[in-house]
């Protein structure tokens, strides 16, 4: 199978499934190796690729991005850059994707940001995944778990199989509050603008992207525009998890847009950035913003604007 872009159509997917003689969910599982030149490891080298499958029937990747000269927990991980590759396509739900390893707690955690989270049915293709590494003393255990995380479809396991007693969303806010991959509109605008004229197309894009930011938790939502040094814009906003830690920044979402569009450059091609956040905000992403922006592009002139 050829290596697949980051968003397959709907069209497309269909032909494809057809083409290997499966659905389009049992074809998720067959692209996730053809993905994994995508991903971006110079630390571990170690890539990681996940494929899932949209509720309009697109078709979305995400890998892992490692930033050298950066603390890890900066590190983009696929199934974070998955998500966001969804909410910048805006595609509303995600009920299945296969992924190369087993997700880490923080991903497993983040996930559940999204509408009926514990159902998102999960394929993890790296055979040793479920491998029995245990005595026969835990195995009793293990056999417990083994009920817990039976396969459903075709390898599939639900998410609330993997991540029991969910801590989530429920637990913090009201039932009615629009969830990561829905709409939303902060209605921010910038502070000093009168006429409603925003003087700059980069701005702009930033403000736009603050007010599709998900940040129920802190109350502070933010967004950043890049630009390249051919012109090309690309934008992401911050996206907070109920847990807070494994939330996601502004920067490291626009990150994704670089990765997913930007025809396969590195960062240093990054030479503009605005972020646009509230003033005074508790939650500022500021500081890291440029702390970030300076060690991944060195050439990249950063902004903030306050909304
Ligand atoms: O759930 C996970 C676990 C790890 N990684 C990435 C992060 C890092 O780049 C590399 C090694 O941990 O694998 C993911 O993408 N997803
Ligand atoms: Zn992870």
């Amino acid at each position: 199978m050829d290596r697949p872009s980051f968003l397959i159509h709907a069209e497309e997917a269909e032909s494809a499934a057809k083409r290997h003689g499966v659905s389009v969910v049992n074809l998720l599982p067959l692209l996730v190796n053809p993905a994994k030149p995508l991903a971006r490891p110079p630390i571990s080298k170690f890539p990681v690729s996940a494929v899932g499958l949209g509720s309009s029937g697109r078709i979305f990747v995400g890998v892992n991005v490692e930033f050298p000269g950066l603390p890890l927990h900066h590190s983009i991980h696929a199934e974070q850059f998955l998500v966001t590759n969804l909410t910048l396509n805006s595609e509303p739900n995600l009920r299945h994707f296969s992924v190369s390893a087993a997700p880490c707690g923080h991903c497993r955690q983040f996930l559940q940001e999204i509408r009926d989270a514990p159902d998102i049915k999960i394929l993890i293709t790296d055979p040793n995944a479920f491998r029995d590494t245990v005595t026969d003393k835990e195995n009793a255990v293990k056999d417990e778990n083994d009920a817990v995380t039976e396969k459903e479809e075709d390898g599939y396991v639900r998410l609330e199989s993997i991540l029991p007693h969910r801590f989530g969303p429920n637990d913090l806010l009201e039932r009615d509050v629009p969830l990561l991959l829905e709409p939303h509109d902060n209605r921010l605008t910038l502070l000093g603008v009168t006429n409603g004229h925003v003087d700059s197309d980069l701005k702009l894009t930033a403000l736009t992207a603050a007010n599709r930011s998900y940040a129920p938790y802190s109350r502070c939502p933010s967004g950043v525009a890049l630009v390249d040094c051919e012109g090309r814009v690309y934008r992401g906003w911050y996206m907070e998890s109920a847990a807070y830690n494994p939330s996601l920044g502004p920067v490291q979402a626009a990150l994704v847009d670089f990765v997913a569009n930007g025809g396969g450059g590195g960062f240093e091609r990054i030479v503009g950035a605005v972020l646009v956040e509230k003033r005074d905000a508790v939650v500022r992403q500021e500081h890291t913003a440029r702390m970030l922006l300076q060690v991944i592009a060195p050439k990249c002139d950063f902004e903030v604007f306050h909304c």
